[in-house]
């Protein structure tokens, strides 16, 4: 147990809360290594903020200070969180609040002396990956028995993410270069194709040892990571920083936790880290809560632990249920009733109704839209929401998750539609048009050079019903080449989705939609090719619920093929349109970590959907429990109205027994004196004044570096140094 130092009084008083003794404890502690594990909103954040306070209050440089984050989202909390402790904006933008990429990034730019290609946007990677698996192909085609090698941009972006999970795990790094190739695969856990590939891309990018030609993400990570363990002297060169924090440590994986090792390896310095360990949602790239439970401990055996044990985000009756979720304690000391309302449902279409309801009710009850969250569990699910909020005429917005109109598979069925229709300028956006021209490159598995690709597009933008031709266009660079590898699987998607379209062109327009979607579905054998392309299973299922969804809407809609094509585009157009009132947020649960909204609406809690199969149970545990505490005042849960179908997790909330233990804290907080935070008043008093003001009673702030006076005080004296 850590005890405080008496004689360790803070200097840093924060404006606008009154830290809780954990707070403090925190805020003051002097061991070598702090590790809070604590549940969602009990002030994480907050208190590393605070720390960085009293360390400027104690006048360490904020040059030596290193606030690391993994994702930009959490980086801009912390940079709030130090304002709204009262931090000095002149003092905080001193501070290093990095993303571990952007902090690796410019340590191995200090290293190679050198400004090496960042490429964030995976897109930008298309074009090596295409090159390394054209080397793969040159290398090892013939040698190499089941090399099955895609290039299609499905299968180049899955490429692209196998490999960003072997750098985070650091697995590249370790020790199969002795191996046999197949043996090496094997190992790793990856497909032969994608093992081979990736050697040839690590040996382009890094250009054969020489030294970095560009990074994609979690590149530079993974680059400084090996650098430091191969015993280069790297970590002497980082800057001299003294404290070091990290936030949403739950995030962490072996690179990230390697550059961590090498900054807190530093003499001087001191780490402050928090994360909750149920909040583990990333394990495909390598997130895991051994770091918080063991790893750390191992690592630094005289770490210290703090506990934060109130959540300062919702009142009892969220904190309670996800007690009993969890089956560990969350108290909550906030007088505040947070509400848990359901609702049931039929089917996916009387769901989206009980949405609107209950977005409908939220601004009857006097609350903006932009306090609302709709957190699905995954992206097709938001097709029959979307649906329904455009027919109810309110205004979402779904960053960063595109709206359903423009998934690829959509955009696929929407193309064909097109082609089909004679009509494909009704796609008014020119952005959409490239992205349909992409998915059908990608569902037919045609292969293109990247430079006849870009010409295309670029007709295509201009002069849409050229779009039909795609399919007629063969690759001019393979003119009198024999077929290759590329080929070999494709050239039956490629023929049937050509027949489809042929059938497709004789269907009436007025024939219903929802019947002729269906068979164009089968007949391009849409299910069997979602399931070549996409490796994962997980992938190819919400390809296919995705496009069941579309079904669904066609026949509830009873529209014709010709209403359907022309209410698709109506929507997009309403979706597009200049948004000036305050909407709605439909976001995956799985990107609105670190967030907190009003309230929150989860959807299509059923079996099948939420927990998902095919996941571990304790992600699926973690993944909800994240997106039920982003909820503040209202948290609504739609399930189906058969209750053994019901998501399991509702279950386990145990409701009726948190909400009644979570009356009785209600009453209990609801009855405790309110503290409210001593409001400062600060002087204009400038250097010279220092001494007079100090004779009249004013104190100096220093982490403000400003003259103040306690509240309360009479402001007479001080006339000449208030503001105006
Ligand atoms: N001492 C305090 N008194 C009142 N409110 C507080 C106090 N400390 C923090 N808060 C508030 O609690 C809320 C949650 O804080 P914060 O975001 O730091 O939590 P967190 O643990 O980092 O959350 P998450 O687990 O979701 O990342 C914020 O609105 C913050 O302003």
């Amino acid at each position: 147990m850590n005890q405080p130092n008496p004689s360790n009084t803070p200097r840093f008083t924060p404006q606008g809360l009154i830290p809780t003794a954990e707070q403090t404890a925190i805020q003051l502690a002097q061991n070598k290594v702090v590790l809070v594990d604590a549940n969602a909103g009990a002030a994480k954040t907050t208190t590393l903020a605070l720390r960085i306070g009293e360390a400027l209050a104690r006048k360490l440089a904020p040059e030596q200070i290193l606030a690391l984050t993994f994702t930009p989202e959490a980086r801009e909390v912390l940079r709030r969180r130090l304002q709204e402790v009262g931090v000095p904006s002149a003092l905080a933008e001193r501070v290093a609040v990095l993303s571990f990429e952007d902090f690796a990034a410019w340590m191995m730019d200090l290293a190679d002396n050198d400004d090496v290609r960042q490429c964030r946007d995976l897109r930008a990677l298309k074009e090596p990956a295409l090159r390394a698996i054209d080397r793969t192909a040159d290398r090892y085609a013939g040698s190499v028995d089941g090399l099955e090698l895609h290039t299609h941009s499905v299968a180049l972006s899955q490429f692209l993410e196998v490999q960003q999970s072997l750098k985070a795990t650091m697995a590249l790094d370790s020790d199969v270069e002795f191996m046999g190739h197949e043996e090496a695969a094997e190992q790793l856990g990856i497909p032969l194709s994608d093992y081979l590939a990736t050697l040839e891309y690590e040996a382009m990018r890094l250009d054969g040892g020489a030294g970095a030609v560009f990074r994609g993400p979690f590149d530079a990570s993974y680059d400084l990571a090996c650098n430091l363990h191969e015993g280069a002297r790297l970590a002497e060169q980082f800057p001299d920083y003294r404290l070091v924090l990290c936030d949403e440590l739950h995030d962490l994986n072996e690179a990230s936790f390697r550059i961590l090792e090498a900054l807190i390896d530093r003499p001087q310095a001191f780490f402050v880290g928090a994360g909750d360990k149920d909040q583990v949602i990333h394990a495909k790239l390598g997130a895991s809560d051994e770091y918080l439970k063991r790893r750390f401990s191992e690592r630094f055996p005289k770490l210290a632990r703090y506990p934060l044990t109130q959540t300062w985000r919702h009142g009892p009756h969220l904190a309670y249920a996800m007690a009993e979720f969890k089956q560990k304690r969350v108290e909550s000391a906030l007088p505040l009733r947070t509400e848990i309302l359901h609702a049931h449902y039929a089917d996916a279409a009387e769901c989206a109704q009980r949405v609107v309801a209950a977005v409908r009710q939220w601004k009857a009850d006097g609350n903006a839209y932009d306090g609302c969250a709709i957190l699905i569990r995954d992206r097709h699910q938001s097709m029959a929401i979307e649906n329904a909020l455009i027919e109810a005429d309110i205004d979402y917005r779904t960053p960063p998750m595109a709206g359903y109109l423009q998934r690829d598979e959509i955009l696929f069925l929407r193309g064909l539609l097109g082609i089909a229709l004679k009509d494909f300028s009704a796609v008014k956006s020119e952005q959409v048009r490239v992205a349909v021209v992409e998915a059908l490159v990608a569902f037919s598995e045609m292969k293109f050079s990247i430079h006849s690709m870009d010409n295309f597009k670029q007709q295509i933008m201009k002069s849409p019903d050229l779009l039909g031709e795609l399919f007629m266009i063969e690759d001019e660079r393979r003119d009198g080449v024999e077929p290759d590898y590329r080929d070999v699987a494709s050239a039956g998607t490629k023929r049937a989705v050509i027949a489809a379209l042929a059938w497709l062109s004789t269907v009436d327009p007025t024939a219903p939609a929802a019947a002729v979607l269906t068979e164009l579905c089968e007949r391009v054998q849409l299910a069997a090719t979602a399931r070549r392309i996409f490796v994962r299973a997980y992938d190819a299922s919400v390809i296919t619920k995705s496009i069941a969804s579309l079904l669904a809407a066609a026949a509830a809609s009873g529209q014709s093929l010709r209403e359907f094509w022309n209410a698709v585009n109506a929507r997009e157009a309403f979706i597009r349109r200049k948004r000036d009132r305050k909407s709605v947020l439909i976001e995956c649960a799985g990107n609105a970590k670190g967030k907190e909204f009003e309230h929150v609406i989860l959807p299509f809690l059923e079996e099948g959907e939420f927990p998902h199969p095919s996941k571990p149970r304790r992600e699926e545990e973690n993944l909800f429990y994240v997106a039920a505490t982003r909820a503040r005042a209202r948290l609504t849960l739609l399930a189906p109205s058969d209750a053994a179908t019901r998501s399991s997790f509702i279950a386990q909330m145990r409701l009726p027994k948190s909400s009644a233990a979570a009356e009785t804290a209600l009453e209990r907080n609801q009855r405790a004196p309110v503290a409210t935070p001593p409001t400062r008043c600060y002087l204009t008093a400038g250097f010279q004044d220092k001494d007079h003001v100090k004779a009249l009673g004013a104190k100096f702030d220093i982490a403000r570096r400003a003259w103040y006076v306690e509240s309360g005080t009479d402001l007479t004296p001080f006339l000449a140094w208030m503001k105006k």
